[in-house]
């Protein structure tokens, strides 16, 4: 525990060196009275953990519980990469618990983001598949770095599992059904251009990302808060009540098709083929 190293030892270590464990895996700023900024801080892809998604929620909580903050850009501290999505290890032969423990701070992950009163900015400085995607897909809008070799979409199928079908509804509301048809089968992971062709992302910038998501983030904030969470209750509140209806049917779901051996044994392979790079 860091709290167990010397006063000397703890000022001089360097972040780099702090394990996960020591992180507090996300960072709360306020760069000015109605805007927070969430920074994702999970070394070294920002993959979702059950601690990380939890962590990620008790944030957003924060955040809310102060009446003034109107709107919150979500970032990485990573350089080039937004979220690796969900941290594959949890579903490389769990204990069921565990997985279904899981499973449940995922959606909670979802449906606290999704329904936030906050307007969310998406600062989007890196690759993002997956629930990388989700996180994106789950805030207001959307702004991404302009730099051709990133990555967005949902691949799931590209390691043999399936989106859920909550994610699947919310990238047809994203994109349209047709695309999503297309981008969910072959488990596409779209260029930053690509990505805003489709209106998967709003807005491409080359300058830093951060610097245009705070402006958006202004501009958000300045709607009033009365009307501007009405609009997003009518069209949200269908989907978001919707899984808290079925959260413990799909928990069942989940469950069921990450245990199976076939999909174990892909999962495996496709987390070996990863460190092999
Ligand atoms: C009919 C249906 C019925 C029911 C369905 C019900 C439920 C649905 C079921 C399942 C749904 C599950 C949903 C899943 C959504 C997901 O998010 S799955 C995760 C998908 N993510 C990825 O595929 C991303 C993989 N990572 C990458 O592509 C690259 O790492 C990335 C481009 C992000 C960065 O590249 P680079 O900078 O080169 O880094 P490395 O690749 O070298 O990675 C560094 C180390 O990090 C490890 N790592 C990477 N990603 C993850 C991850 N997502 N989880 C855990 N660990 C990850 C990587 O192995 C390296 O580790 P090492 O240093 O080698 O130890």
């Amino acid at each position: 525990m860091l709290s167990r190293l010397s006063p000397l030892a703890q000022r001089t270590i360097s972040p780099r060196l702090l394990s996960n464990a020591q992180r507090t895996l996300v960072n709360i700023s306020y760069p000015s009275p109605k805007i927070a900024v969430l920074e994702l801080d999970r070394p070294p892809v920002n993959s979702l953990s059950l601690e990380m998604s939890a962590k990620i929620v008790e944030s957003i909580k924060e955040i809310e519980s102060n009446p003034e903050v109107q709107a919150m850009v979500l970032k990485s501290s990573n350089p080039k990469i937004f979220s690796a999505g969900l941290d594959i290890t949890e579903m490389n032969r769990p204990t069921v618990a565990r997985l279904e423990d899981f499973w449940r701070n995922i959606q909670t992950l979802f449906l606290t983001l999704y329904s936030t009163r906050l307007s969310t900015i998406a600062s989007i400085d890196g690759h993002s598949p997956a629930g990388g995607c989700l996180l994106a897909m789950s805030c207001d809008y959307r702004i991404m770095s302009a730099t051709p070799s990133y990555k967005i979409g949902l691949n799931e199928t590209k390691l043999g599992i399936a989106a859920p079908y909550w994610l699947k509804d919310l990238f047809v509301t994203t994109i349209g059904y047709r695309e999503a048809e297309v981008g969910l089968a072959l488990g596409k992971l779209y260029s930053p251009k690509e990505a805003l062709e489709i209106k998967l992302v709003d807005e491409l910038v080359d300058s830093p990302v951060i610097d245009v998501a705070l402006k958006r983030a202004d501009e958000w904030a300045s709607i009033p808060e009365k009307g501007r969470v009405a609009s997003k209750v009518m069209l949200r509140g269908a989907m978001i009540q919707d899984l808290e209806e079925k959260r413990e049917m799909d928990v069942g779901w989940f469950r069921d098709f990450i245990m199976e051996e076939g999909v174990q044994k892909g999962i495996e392979g496709y987390l070996k083929n990863l460190s092999k790079k």
